[in-house]
């Protein structure tokens, strides 16, 4: 059975937003193809004087980027943060940036956004040099470290619900925050922030919510990222000659003592890049997806039982990686909470050479964008994609199997993430305490607003109606 909503990120329109969303711009060719190439030029616009469409990519989010897929087609430009982006939207295209057969796609497109902020983390680098600190970053990742790191999540999770205080309006967005960030420091770096962790905790949300700024000097937001990153760079660094010297089973440890076979480890300076970017790629999404997902199952009370009714079957044994596989109920809601909220809702990348993108003309140093969020709503892969129906990932119907790239809450291709394993985990570790503590509902006609600014943020702190069973 499945249940209407609305899409996920339909945000209220003022009538600036509605005149933004209806108007259309003339077409320009983004640059002229080489000749003979056969290719077509990528068809676009540059938008309003200065600000270009980054008002309409801020308040408007996925129903702009809808509105130019189908007008404009699955190859689009549009002048958006000072920049020239083209959106490869779609599975087919965001399958050829991905896939990035050619190598033609960098990693430079995030740069561009959070490289001030996110330096030299993971996802930031290219080609053999992505591919030497990946293969050293898997050794922190293997089953067997993760068997490990799983029944400390447990840990984590049980101790902080505890002190959940339950109630009317209960902002479960927060509360799940600080839970994520407590299991990151746990498992990442063995200890607490203890007394620094709220200032940790702003370090952190700046430095995300940066990104976007309008304004990139080092005033309001931007600054503010700034300064976040050179709070965590001190932070890391004060800490790094400890765990070089321990032999702690954290993932903090486990980069500082990586070796491959070839001998191969990592500098001080890229431990601290990685704990950086790490920490940030953890605990935003985590906390995204076990948002959405407590979301869909407070408004969902069907979903939310029969979840529960499995959690309760296992008994009181901290979960472990094989009784997950007795959650099925869970499984079938993350997928789909992901899928209707996707955490990381675009990936950026951007071209170091000419390319041939769908048929179209890509010339070198573009700014590429492709859009999970999109390709999770298209009806051409999704029956009733706005509805929650978890239903769509089970065996019979396995929707998310129409294309390779119609759901990819994790990305594809080389950079797919390198958590997913962990985060799934951690996810379903979070749910599944909490439904054998509590029930929740959300008031009747509640949509929660995500905020498409950064990563989806719930507007109004996602306040749920709490009870211990
Ligand atoms: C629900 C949770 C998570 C979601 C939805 C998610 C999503 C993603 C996505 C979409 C990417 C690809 C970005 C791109 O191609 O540009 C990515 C990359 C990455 N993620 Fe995650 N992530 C999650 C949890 C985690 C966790 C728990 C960790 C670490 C413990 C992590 C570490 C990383 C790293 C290091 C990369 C970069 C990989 C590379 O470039 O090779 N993520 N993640």
């Amino acid at each position: 059975m499945s249940t209407a909503v609305r899409a996920p990120y339909a945000l209220d329109r003022n009538p600036l937003d509605e005149w933004l969303f209806r108007k259309e711009w003339p077409l320009r060719d983004l640059a002229t193809p080489p000749a003979g190439s056969g290719l077509r030029p990528v068809p676009g616009d540059a938008g309003l004087p200065v600000l270009g469409h980054s008002l309409e990519m801020l308040r408007l989010g996925l129903d702009y980027a809808m509105r130019r897929y189908r007008t404009i087609g699955p190859v689009s430009w549009a002048r958006a943060f000072g920049v020239r982006v083209v959106s490869a939207s779609g599975p087919e295209a965001t399958q050829v940036v991905l896939a990035n057969r050619d190598k033609a796609y960098s990693q430079q497109g995030w740069e561009y956004f959070i490289g001030p902020f996110f330096n030299r983390g993971l996802m930031l680098l290219d080609f053999d040099e992505h591919l030497y600190h990946r293969r050293l970053m898997q050794l922190a990742f293997t089953a067997d470290r993760l068997s490990g790191y799983m029944g400390r999540v447990g840990e984590v999770v049980r101790s902080g619900v505890d002190t959940w205080r339950p109630g009317d309006r209960f902002p479960v967005y927060r509360a799940l925050k600080q839970l994520t960030l407590d299991v990151a420091t746990t498992i990442f770096m063995a200890s607490s922030m203890g007394a620094d962790s709220d200032r940790l905790t702003r370090a952190f949300v700046d430095t995300v919510r940066a990104g976007t700024a309008l304004v990139r000097l080092p005033v309001g937001r931007w600054g503010a990222g700034l300064r976040g990153r050179r709070m965590l760079e001190d932070y890391f660094r004060g800490a790094l000659p400890a765990k070089r010297a321990s032999d702690s089973d954290d993932l903090f440890a486990a980069l500082c003592h990586a070796r491959t076979d070839d001998g191969e480890t990592f500098s001080d300076e890229d431990v601290v890049n990685h704990m950086i970017f790490l920490m940030m790629a953890a605990h935003d999404t985590s906390t995204i997806a076990t948002s959405a997902l407590v979301y869909y199952l407070g408004k969902h009370p069907e979903w939310q039982d029969r979840a529960r009714a499995e959690s309760l079957a296992l008994g009181d044994e901290p979960l472990t990686v094989e009784s997950l596989a007795a959650l099925p109920t869970l499984d079938l809601v993350l997928k789909e909470s992901m899928r209707l909220v996707a955490p990381v809702p675009w990936m950026v990348r951007k071209t170091v050479r000419d390319t041939d993108l769908l048929g179209h003309h890509v010339p070198a140093g573009v700014i590429v964008v492709t859009l999970a969020w999109l390709n999770h709503m298209l009806p051409e892969h999704w029956s009733n994609p706005f509805e929650f129906d978890p239903d769509r990932f089970d065996e019979d119907r396995r929707e998310d199997k129409s294309h390779r790239f119609a759901y990819m809450p994790f990305g594809g291709g080389v950079h797919k993430c390198i958590g997913m394993h962990f985060g799934t985990y951690e996810v379903k570790t979070l749910a599944h305490e909490l439904l054998r503590r509590f029930e929740w509902t959300v008031p009747d006609g509640y949509e929660v607003r995500w905020d498409p600014t950064a990563l989806p943020l719930p507007k109004d702190g996602l306040p749920i109606s709490l009870r211990r069973r």
